[in-house]
C-alpha cells in the first residue's frame, strides 16, 4: 500500500468512486403519506455492530521475526502494479489481493520505501492501542515544502509532534463531541432546507420530473456549504443557481487539487531532482494550495474585521468555531488559516462520496428505505425536521452511515509512522516504519462482519445496553487521538440530510 495513507492518498480511490456514482442517476419518488403508519421493531439506542469481538491476540508464544522474513509482492511486481497498472486507483482491490496472497501482515516497497501493510482487525487494534501522545500518520514532507516556500503554517493533517498537539488540544475541546457540534444543527439545517430546494429544482428540468442528475456533484456542494456554515460561519452559495466566483475559484481549487494528486503521489516516488524535467505535478500542487488558502484567507479577515468593528463600537460579541478562535487566540492567524483550510478540504468529498453511496445502497434496499421511512416518521411525529436531538433515537440512520462506509470506507486505508520499536503479528518492526491500515479488506471480512458483502445497517444497533464492543474491523474515522477531528461534523450533515430524504421523498431508486 502506498507510503503515506491520508485524506489525499485516497483522492484516487475518491476519483474512482466517483466515476462509479457519476453513471448512476438517481430519482426522488414523492412521499405517499398512506406509508407513514407501518410501525417498525427495532430496539432504539447504541450504534454498535452485531458480533461480540475477541481482544486482541497478543500472547504469541512464537520467536520474533525480521522483517526480512515477512511475506510481500517483489519490489519489480509492486512497481509493475502501482506505476504500470495505476496501482493507486485500486488500493482497495490490491488490498483484498495481497490479504489473501500474503496473510494477515505483508511487506511492499515503493521506490525505497518500505511499507508494512496491516490487514487484519485485531493486529490493527493493537498498533493503535499501542500509539503515543502525537501519533504521525505519514510522510507530509511535500505538504509541509509547500508551506515552508509560501511561509504558511501547517494545519491539523499536515502538523507533526509539538505543533500538531497544540492546535488539536484546541480544536478537541470545540468540535470532537456531538454535544459540541449539536449547536450547529440549525445551521446545518437551513443548508438541507437549500438542498432540498436544489434537488426539486434539478427534477423539475428533467423530462420525468423525478431524476436527480450528478448527485456527486450536488452532494459536494451541499457538504462544502454544510461545512462552510460551521468553520466560516457564513454561507457561500453553493447550492444557488448561480454559484459566486469566489467560491466557484475555490471549488475549481478543490478539483484540481483532487484530479492533480494522482500525479503529485506518483511524482513523490520519483526524487526531488527530476522536478526541472517534470515539473507540472508539483506546480499544480502549489496552484492547488495557493487557491484553497486564498479562499480561507478570505473569510478568515473577513469575520475579524467584523469582530474588530463590533469591538470598536463596544457590541458584544458572539459567533461560532472561527469567532471563538479568533477572539481567544490560542492558535496564532497563519494557524487558523491553515487549519480552517485544511479541514475544509478534509470534509468535503469525504461526506459528500459517504452520501452519494449511502444513496446508492438505499436505491438498490428499497425494503431498508421503507423501515428507515418508518423509524423517522415514528420519531420525528407531526414534525417534518430533524435536529441533533432527534439522532439518538434514529438508529438506523446512524446505522446507515456506518453501513455505508464500512462497504465504501472513503479512506480504504490509513497510515501510521511508529515511534517506537514494536511488535506486531510476530515480527520485529523497528520505530520510523511506515504502516499501512488496511481497513477496506477487515471492513469485508466475514470474520469480523457476518454476510460481509451484504448491505444492513441494522447490523450496527445494539441489542441492550450491554452490547458495547469495540470492532477495529471497520473504523472509517479512524481511532484514538489522532482520529479525524471532523468525525462529528460530518455525522451531523449526514444524519440530518439522510433524515430529510426519507421524510421528503418515500423511495430513492436508481435508473
Ligand atoms: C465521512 C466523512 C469523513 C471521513 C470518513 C473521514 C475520515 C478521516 C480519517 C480516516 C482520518 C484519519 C484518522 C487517523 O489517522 O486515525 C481523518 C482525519 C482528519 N479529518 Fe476526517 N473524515 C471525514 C470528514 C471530515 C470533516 C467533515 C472534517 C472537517 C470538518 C475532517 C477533518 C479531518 C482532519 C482535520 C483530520 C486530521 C486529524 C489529525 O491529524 O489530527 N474530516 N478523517
Amino acid at each position: 500500500m502506498p507510503s503515506v495513507l491520508n485524506h489525499f492518498t485516497a483522492a484516487c480511490w475518491r476519483s474512482f468512486q466517483g466515476d462509479r456514482l457519476n453513471k448512476r442517476i438517481f430519482v426522488l419518488r414523492a412521499l405517499h403519506k398512506s406509508a407513514a403508519s407501518e410501525a417498525f421493531g427495532i430496539s432504539a439506542g447504541g450504534d454498535q455492530p452485531e458480533r461480540m469481538i475477541a481482544p486482541a491476540d497478543v500472547g504469541e508464544k512464537t520467536a520474533v521475526k525480521t522483517l526480512k522474513e515477512m511475506p510481500g509482492p517483489s519490489i519489480l511486481s509492486n512497481l509493475i502494479e502501482f506505476f504500470w497498472r495505476d496501482g493507486f486507483s485500486r488500493i482497495h482491490e490490491i488490498q483484498i489481493e495481497h490479504r489473501k496472497k500474503y496473510g494477515r501482515i505483508f511487506k511492499s516497497h515503493f521506490g525505497p520505501q518500505l511499507v508494512v501493510s496491516v490487514a487484519d482487525r485485531d493486529l490493527v487494534a493493537e498498533v493503535l492501542r499501542a500509539e503515543g501522545v502525537a501519533p504521525q500518520r505519514g510522510n507530509m514532507d511535500s505538504w509541509k515544502e509547500y508551506r515552508d516556500l509560501r511561509g504558511r503554517s501547517t494545519g491539523l493533517i499536515s502538523a507533526e509532534g509539538e505543533d500538531w498537539l497544540k492546535m488539536r488540544s484546541v480544536l478537541r475541546q470545540l468540535i470532537m463531541r456531538p454535544r459540541d457540534v449539536a449547536v450547529f444543527s440549525d445551521d446545518v439545517s437551513k443548508v438541507v432546507d437549500d438542498l432540498v430546494k436544489r434537488i426539486c429544482i434539478l427534477r423539475s428540468q428533467e423530462p420525468d420530473g423525478a431524476t436527480v442528475p450528478n448527485v456527486n456533484d450536488l452532494f459536494f456542494k451541499y457538504a462544502m456549504e454544510g461545512v462552510a456554515a460551521i468553520l466560516y460561519e457564513c454561507r457561500l452559495g453553493c447550492l444557488e443557481n448561480e454559484i459566486p466566483q469566489e467560491t466557484q475559484d475555490y471549488i475549481d481549487a478543490l478539483h484540481l487539487m483532487f484530479s492533480s494528486f494522482k500525479t503529485t503521489m506518483y511524482a513523490g516516488a520519483i526524487p526531488k531532482w527530476l522536478r526541472p524535467v517534470l515539473p507540472k505535478p508539483w506546480e499544480e500542487f502549489c496552484l492547488s494550495w495557493d487557491g484553497l488558502f486564498k479562499f480561507s484567507v478570505i473569510h478568515v479577515d473577513k469575520r475579524l474585521t467584523e469582530i474588530k468593528a463590533q469591538l470598536e463600537k463596544g457590541e458584544e460579541v458572539k459567533g461560532g468555531l472561527l469567532t471563538h478562535m479568533l477572539i481567544t487566540q490560542e492558535m496564532n492567524l497563519e494557524e487558523i488559516y491553515a487549519n480552517l483550510t485544511e479541514m475544509l478540504l478534509a470534509g468535503v468529498d469525504t461526506t459528500s462520496f459517504t452520501l452519494s453511496w449511502a444513496s446508492y445502497l438505499l436505491a438498490k434496499h428499497p425494503q431498508i428505505q421503507q423501515q428507515i421511512f418508518t423509524e423517522v416518521t415514528r420519531t420525528l411525529g407531526p414534525r417534518t425536521v430533524a435536529t441533533a436531538d432527534d439522532v439518538p433515537q434514529l438508529p438506523l440512520i446512524r446505522g446507515l452511515v456506518k453501513e455505508t462506509l464500512r462497504l465504501f470506507p472513503v479512506l480504504p486505508g490509513n497510515g501510521r509512522v511508529t515511534q517506537d520499536d514494536l511488535v506486531v503479528g510476530g515480527y520485529f518492526i523497528p520505530k520510523g516504519t511506515q504502516l499501512a491500515l488496511c481497513h477496506y479488506s477487515t471492513s469485508l471480512e466475514e470474520e469480523n462482519f457476518a454476510d460481509a458483502l451484504d448491505f444492513r445497517p441494522d447490523r450496527w444497533i445494539r441489542k441492550d445496553a450491554t452490547d458495547r464492543v469495540d470492532n477495529f474491523g471497520s473504523i472509517p474515522f479512524g481511532h484514538g487521538i489522532r482520529s479525524c477531528i471532523g468525525r462529528r461534523i460530518a455525522e451531523l450533515e449526514m444524519h440530518l440530510a439522510l433524515t430529510r430524504f426519507q421524510y421528503n421523498w418515500e423511495t430513492i431508486k436508481l435508473m
